[in-house]
């Protein structure tokens, strides 16, 4: 380890540095970066991107009394490093160790929590506003990525920001990436901007043109002020900013520290909302990251010397990838397909897609509440909208699903990746909620597949039934299990029996189904019969087989890697009370009423006893308290 960065315990540690000491920082920290993201995983190439501009920002400032305010938090482990965490930085994203996002709990310099997009000018908006009605003196910066940017609530905020004339930085940073290549026309408008000369420049050329003209041109120039200040909707940069009320300023190489100190000191005396646009490069300073910025914004274990990625020797093709291919096929066959992403392409598995299908692909940006209301209108239309979105990221598309799609019964389908545990993200990152916040909607069908084999049938079901369909998939790889080259169309709110059982029986959902094959097993060995039933269906219920179950053991284990709060055990409670099968003995078995850190995904199953062992220990002091009918 470097040096100087051994000397850096808090921000204040950098007052004392040089320009050239700050560049030698900078190297330092790219490498501790690179050392630590290839061991742990993790949010790579954003956080190469925003060195620089990390050092200004603490050298310029005074954090925690100033607060920073990184949007998704992804480009935050500078800000860490910085911030008295550098020696516990190898534990990044660990169990019980540093979070891959800021976190208020973990640190007083980080100001505001997050993990999902866009959120970062309210938030900084609403500290600014506490901050004049309390009286106090301090800044407020919100650091915004331009993929971020795209996110409705970023406009919602700056409309406010800028009607409010309220002292506030935002600094926007731009290196044309989302987490593929950055779309739309704002992208478009900011990419026009890194090539248009500065307006300074180009309204003294024009001044020093008019003054040419002979004997008017004094007069002509003095008087087509004017005139020249409309040429700034043609020519200046920002212009959109500064029609929302922001003063702008940029482009500026973000690479650059004493460029960004300076603009920095600059915006320091400027009253009202800032904007500063900076050029960044995502992935600056390791060859791999510049040439595959998407490969390295997320990434897991690497070798850094070549860029590869560590990965695990025959496993399975991951459910993503399984859907994607799914969905491909089907298109062949039904050019009603759409396929709709927010801004993750690659993420749910839509690039083959994409590729083949270019016109019927469409990715809107990190914007999931459009998405979703785009689809319902196309479906309306005949259209059958596949729309691809993690299960955490579908949250902030709750309205939209009730109200654009379900309300009208229209068939769109939502596809859940990354749903229940995803492992190191954590909190922010867990799809854990979607049974909860889905299964009292109307209309909707809800459906888990066991293995990815079932994924494609539930995928080729979902576009043969005219009703608004969520299928929820975990994260990383299937089981292994054999594809079938042909779709079966299920039959709604059927679950599978997969093995009697005389004792007790798992009504099992999903991802977690495995488990209680394997926790089965384990009790066989201990004289207990486990019956196993796959649900399938999350709604509708099927009442008929549960009636069955009740009769049969009267003891019924739900496992769901879902919070147990308004989740599959509780409809099927509710069910349970509906029917009067009041002699049922039910466990439910979920996620607690907490909020999950982050860790691996099998050691967090294995902590809140939705592995094998914990399935089989619940179900043994379930048995101890109830006994079984023999
Ligand atoms: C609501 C929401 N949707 C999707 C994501 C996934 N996501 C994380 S970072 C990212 C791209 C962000 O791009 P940008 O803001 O430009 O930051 P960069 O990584 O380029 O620095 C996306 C889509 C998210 N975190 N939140
Ligand atoms: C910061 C963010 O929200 C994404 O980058 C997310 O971490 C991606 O997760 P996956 O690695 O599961 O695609
Ligand atoms: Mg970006």
């Amino acid at each position: 380890m470097g040096k100087l960065l051994d000397s850096i315990n808090e921000p204040r540690d950098l007052k004392k540095l040089s320009l050239a000491q700050l560049e030698t920082l900078a190297g330092e920290i790219r490498q501790l970066l690179l050392n630590t993201v290839a061991a742990n995983g993790g949010h790579l190439a954003p956080n190469l991107g925003v060195v620089e501009l990390t050092l200004a920002l603490h050298k310029m400032f005074e954090s925690p009394k100033d607060k920073f305010i990184w949007d998704v938090g992804h480009q935050a482990y500078v800000h860490k490093i910085l911030t008295g965490r550098r020696e516990d930085f190898s534990t990044l994203r660990t169990a019980g160790g540093i979070s891959g996002f800021p976190k208020r709990c973990e640190s007083q310099h980080d100001a505001f929590g997050a993990g999902h997009s866009s959120t970062s000018i309210s938030s900084a908006l609403g500290i600014a506003l506490a901050r004049d009605l309390s009286g106090e003196k301090h800044n407020v910066i919100a650091i915004i990525g331009d993929g971020s940017m795209t996110g409705g609530q970023a406009f919602e905020a700056l409309n406010h920001a800028g009607h409010l004339g309220i002292n506030l930085t935002v600094i926007l940073n731009d290196n044309e990436m989302s987490i593929a290549k950055n779309v739309g026309a704002l992208s478009e408008y900011l990419a026009k901007m890194r090539t248009a000369p500065t307006y300074s420049k180009v309204k003294h050329d024009i001044e020093y043109l008019l003054r040419r003209i002979p004997a008017i041109g004094d007069s002509v120039a003095n008087t087509a002020e004017r005139v020249k200040d409309s040429l700034k909707y043609l020519l200046v940069p920002g212009v959109l900013f500064e029609e929302l009320g922001f003063t702008y300023f940029g482009p500026i190489d973000g690479h650059n520290i004493p460029s960004i100190m300076d603009v920095l000191n600059k915006t320091k005396s400027v009253k009202g909302p800032v904007l500063i646009h900076l050029l960044t490069q995502k992935g600056r300073g390791y060859a791999p990251a510049e040439r595959n910025p998407d490969k390295f914004h997320g990434v897991g274990t690497f070798c850094i010397e070549t860029g590869e990625v560590k990965k695990k020797a025959g496993a399975a093709p991951a459910y993503t990838q399984v859907f994607g291919d799914a969905l491909v096929k089907l298109a062949d066959q039904n050019n009603n397909i759409v396929a709709i992403t927010a801004a993750m392409p690659d993420g749910t598995g839509l690039k083959k897609f994409a590729a083949k299908f270019p016109k019927r692909f469409f990715d809107v940006g990190i914007a999931e509440q459009h998405a979703i209301t785009l689809a319902a209108g196309m479906s309306t239309q005949g259209k059958r909208p596949v729309v691809a979105i993690y299960s955490t990221f579908m949250q902030r598309a709750y309205d939209q699903i009730l109200h654009d799609v379900c309300l009208q019964n229209l068939p769109v389908t939502f596809m859940l990746d990354r749903a229940g545990i995803v492992g190191e993200d954590g909190a922010t990152h867990h799809g854990v909620f979607d049974y909860s916040f889905l299964r009292h909607i109307p209309n909707i069908v809800i459906m888990a597949p066991k293995d990815e084999d079932e994924l494609q049938h539930m995928l080729y079901t979902a576009t043969e039934i005219n009703a608004p369909v969520a299928i929820r998939y975990p994260r990383g790889s299937g089981l292994g299990v054999n594809l079938k080259p042909e779709f079966t169309k299920l039959e709604i709110g059927k679950a599978e029996e997969l093995k009697t059982g005389n004792d007790v029986v798992f009504l099992a959902v999903g991802a977690m189904v495995e488990p209680c094959y394997r926790a089965a097993a384990i009790l066989a060995e201990k004289g207990i019969s486990a019956g196993i039933v796959n649900a399938r269906f999350i709604k509708p219920l099927d009442g008929q087989l549960i009636r069955h179950l009740a009769r049969d053991t009267g003891l019924i284990v739900t496992v769901e890697d879902n919070v147990l709060a308004g989740g599959f055990g509780s409809a099927v409670l509710e069910y349970i009370n509906s029917q009067n099968l009041n002699w049922v003995k039910l466990l439910r078995l979920g996620l607690p009423d907490k909020f999950i850190e982050h860790g691996t995904r099998n050691y967090l199953l294995n902590k809140y006893g939705l592995d094998e062992q914990g399935i089989v220990a619940s179900v043994e002091t379930f048995i101890r308290q109830f006994g079984v009918r023999r």
